[in-house]
């Protein structure tokens, strides 16, 4: 088969490869849709993420799905010919995060496309059944590639608790934002605000229902939401991983509102007003990965309440995937996919 390596920050090579053969209680796909995200680009970029660098050629793409092929011989929940979204994050199974249905903390999980654990820009993956998930007839393969960062919304949106009529900032409109901000709607998000620093996507988000769309540039969040308001927002949600727009977020909840943190900002550190954050008793959260989403993502996308396919401006075969990447980084760019069988 072939499967994209990064052998070195900035350079792809497809390659042939051995197919993977199933375990007992695997299952091998056949790749369809693999969806590009912040996470490959950088370390496609730079060949590290922190402490761990590319000392292996590693396969990246942990957005995905396709059809199975094959099935091990202890597998009934899905079928030969079955097309299923693969949920990249294989957690032990037995540590108390697991136990308590708080996977994504688990400490061993295994992701796709980090060293160790090759991701899915190949054409066959084999994977644990427990974690493919079929796709309903009306979810396309490349809305089931999606299913991942759909789920990163869900997991945010169930980390604020958020509340039929609640009023939402989403900071941040890329495509977790983007995503995240059908999923609040969904969640019976009454009003949505975004914000952002590039007209592009705030564009983007009015003409996908945003009800407010704030350049942070020239306005300062948390006045323009306080006097739109009555106080600020019920929620925030922060997806930009930019230390200023963290500090804005934490300023921009209503007292008593919640402001989940999604956003990653490696190594940096954030002012945040103590007194205020006591005062109007806010609450801060953060969201990591998520653990049972990709049911209700399928069930989202199966009823139009979350349009992923809408965040794809680039879209290309397996053979391209260096221009996909390049194409992947421009700033008009929300989501980069590519076609791999
Ligand atoms: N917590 C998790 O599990 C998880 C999962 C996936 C992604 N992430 C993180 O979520 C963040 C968003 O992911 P993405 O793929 O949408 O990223 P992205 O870079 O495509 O989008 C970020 C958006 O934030 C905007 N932005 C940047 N600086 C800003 C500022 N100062 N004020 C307002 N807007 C600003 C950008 O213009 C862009 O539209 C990233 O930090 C990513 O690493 C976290
Ligand atoms: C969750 C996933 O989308 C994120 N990029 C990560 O690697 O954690």
């Amino acid at each position: 088969m072939k499967a994209a390596e990064l052998v070195d920050a900035g350079r792809f090579e497809l390659r042939d490869r051995e197919r993977p053969a199933p375990g007992p209680t695997d299952v091998l796909v056949e790749v369809s849709d693999v969806g590009i995200c912040g996470s490959d680009v950088h370390w496609y970029d730079h060949g590290r993420m922190g402490e761990r660098s590319i000392d292996e050629p590693l396969v990246l793409g942990h957005e995905s799905a396709g059809q199975v092929v094959a099935v091990g011989r202890d597998v009934d929940r899905v079928a030969v010919g079955d097309e299923v979204a693969i949920e990249p994050g294989v957690p032990c199974g037995h540590c108390r995060y697991c136990r308590d249905g708080r996977y994504n903390l688990c400490p061993d999980v295994e992701f796709m496309a980090t060293p160790g654990t090759d991701g899915a820009f190949r054409e066959y993956v084999s994977w644990p059944a427990e974690f493919v998930h079929e796709l309903p007839p009306t979810v396309s393969t490349r809305e089931g590639a999606l299913c991942e960062p759909v789920s990163v919304g869900i997991q945010a949106v169930r980390r604020a608790d958020l509340d039929v009529g609640d009023s939402v900032l989403v900071m941040g409109v890329g495509p977790i934002g983007l995503l995240t901000m059908d999923v609040a709607r969904a969640a019976g998000a009454a009003t949505v605000a975004v914000a952002d620093i590039v007209p592009s996507k705030l564009d983007r988000a009015t003409d996908r229902g945003a009800d407010l769309a704030i350049d942070s540039r020239t306005e300062d969040v948390g006045d323009t939401l306080r006097e739109e308001f009555d106080g600020g927002v019920d929620v925030v949600i922060e997806a930009t991983g930019a230390p200023p727009a963290i500090e804005a977020a934490l300023d921009a909840p209503r007292p008593g509102g919640t402001a989940v943190l999604v956003g990653l900002a490696p190594g940096e550190t954030v002012p945040m007003d103590a007194f205020e954050t006591v005062r109007r008793q806010i609450d801060i959260r953060g969201s990591y990965r998520f653990a049972n989403t990709y049911p209700t993502a399928l069930s989202l996308l199966g009823a139009n309440e979350v349009d992923a396919t809408g965040t794809i401006d680039v879209e290309m075969p397996l053979e391209r995937i260096g221009d996909a990447f390049e194409r992947a980084k421009t700033p008009d760019v929300i989501k980069g996919l590519l076609s791999v069988n």
